[in-house]
């Protein structure tokens, strides 16, 4: 039978798949002659994987006693950039952005939201693309749905598979005039994200206006974002938009927590063969140049265009397929990342005077 110890230092150098090393001292552990029982602690959501962590804490034990595996989930608010105030009910703020429109970055942010929800996590959207808010639409809200209303000051959020949303979209009318000016717009967010009631949120995803002009380094100089995530597909143009993109939250002191490279592979709806029509490895490029890692991939399929325009994305329309697996993991991976990114924000450099 294995001591006490022993169990302990093995489950240690279990490697944590979402973060790529090794769990380390997040282990607590009950024996008796008969059963052990274990506690992970992780600092992000993983509920889906509980199955697959038990496998391989059995297989680590092996010494014919019961075995049972409790997680405690436990997300703290990592720090945003240049220590500005965080938000009411907000832990952190995942920016989602492209360099260019039409990538893919809302159906990306939708579905990853969901997954992240699924995982175990408090997850709110806010639709800040203002010049095509689809998440309303995405997340099967009519067209006439409108926040609540609290305490005359603030906007409660409606909610839709378990998701506090809010988009500019639901303040708006037919006839508001689309062609806001930048501080219009810019002003008109800040007024939505710091007057939304949320509610105890772990992740707040903000689904940002395509592009890397004005508005977008706006909103990075004055949203409190924890982390972004670009979304890119492999062709040349979208990669060097994608670098923009990059680069604008390199400026503003904004962690890339990684990259999802969406549109990837094709794969053919009548006979399932995948083929890379958009080229090979762009995101993983982009990765290496940046230093920051591709979180996952997703294929062009019809099914995640088809599911997002009927308001009920993949990850909520096919929670078993291979596509939806694919989002826990980039899930997953975001949420370790998160936890255990490292400050690369500059320090202030003091000067020190001769008298
Ligand atoms: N992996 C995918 N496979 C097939 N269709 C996709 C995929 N990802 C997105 N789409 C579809 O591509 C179109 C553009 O996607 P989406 O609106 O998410 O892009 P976007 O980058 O947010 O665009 P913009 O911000 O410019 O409005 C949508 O019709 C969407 O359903």
């Amino acid at each position: 039978m294995l001591t006490d110890q022993e169990i302990l230092s093995a489950l240690a150098q279990l490697s944590d798949e979402n973060t790529g090393v090794p769990f380390g001292d997040v282990w607590n552990i009950e024996t008796s002659e008969h059963a052990v029982s274990i506690r992970l602690s992780l600092s992000y959501y993983a509920d889906r994987e509980k199955d697959s962590i038990k496998k391989r804490v059995m297989s680590v034990i092996n010494d014919g006693r019961t075995v049972s595996l409790e997680i405690d989930n436990n997300v703290v608010a990592a720090s945003v950039q240049n220590n500005l105030p965080g938000l009411n009910g907000v832990k952190n703020v995942i920016a989602v952005a492209s360099g260019k429109g039409g990538v893919g970055k809302s159906t990306t942010t939708v579905n990853l939201a969901l997954a992240m929800a699924k995982e175990g996590a408090k997850v709110g959207i806010l639709d800040a693309d203002i010049y095509g808010p689809s998440q309303g639409m995405m997340m099967g809200f009519s067209l006439e749905t409108r926040p609540g209303v609290r305490d005359d000051k603030f906007f409660v959020p409606p909610v839709a598979h378990g998701i506090q949303v809010m988009s500019m979209a639901f303040l708006t009318t037919k006839e508001t005039p689309v062609a806001w000016r930048g501080p219009m717009v810019t002003g008109a967010l800040m007024q939505i994200l710091t007057q939304t009631d949320w509610e105890e949120l772990d992740y707040l995803f903000i689904d940002m206006p395509p592009g890397t002009g004005d508005i977008q380094l706006t909103l990075s100089q004055k949203v409190p974002v924890t982390g972004s995530v670009i979304v890119t597909t492999p062709q040349d143009i979208a990669l060097l938009d994608a670098r923009r993109g990059i680069e604008m939250f390199r400026k503003v002191n904004i962690s890339v927590l990684g990259v999802v490279e969406n549109m990837s592979t094709h794969i053919c709806s009548s006979c399932g063969h995948q083929e890379a029509i958009f080229g090979e490895e762009g995101g993983q490029t982009l990765a290496q140049e940046y230093g920051v890692g591709v979180l996952g991939k997703l294929p062009l399929s019809m099914s995640i265009r088809k599911q997002a325009d009927t308001g009920a994305p993949t990850v909520v329309s096919e929670p078993e397929s291979d596509i939806t697996e694919i989002y826990q993991s980039i899930a997953r991976k975001l949420g370790a990342t998160l936890a255990t990114k490292t400050e690369t924000f500059e320090m202030p450099t003091i000067g020190m005077s001769d008298d």
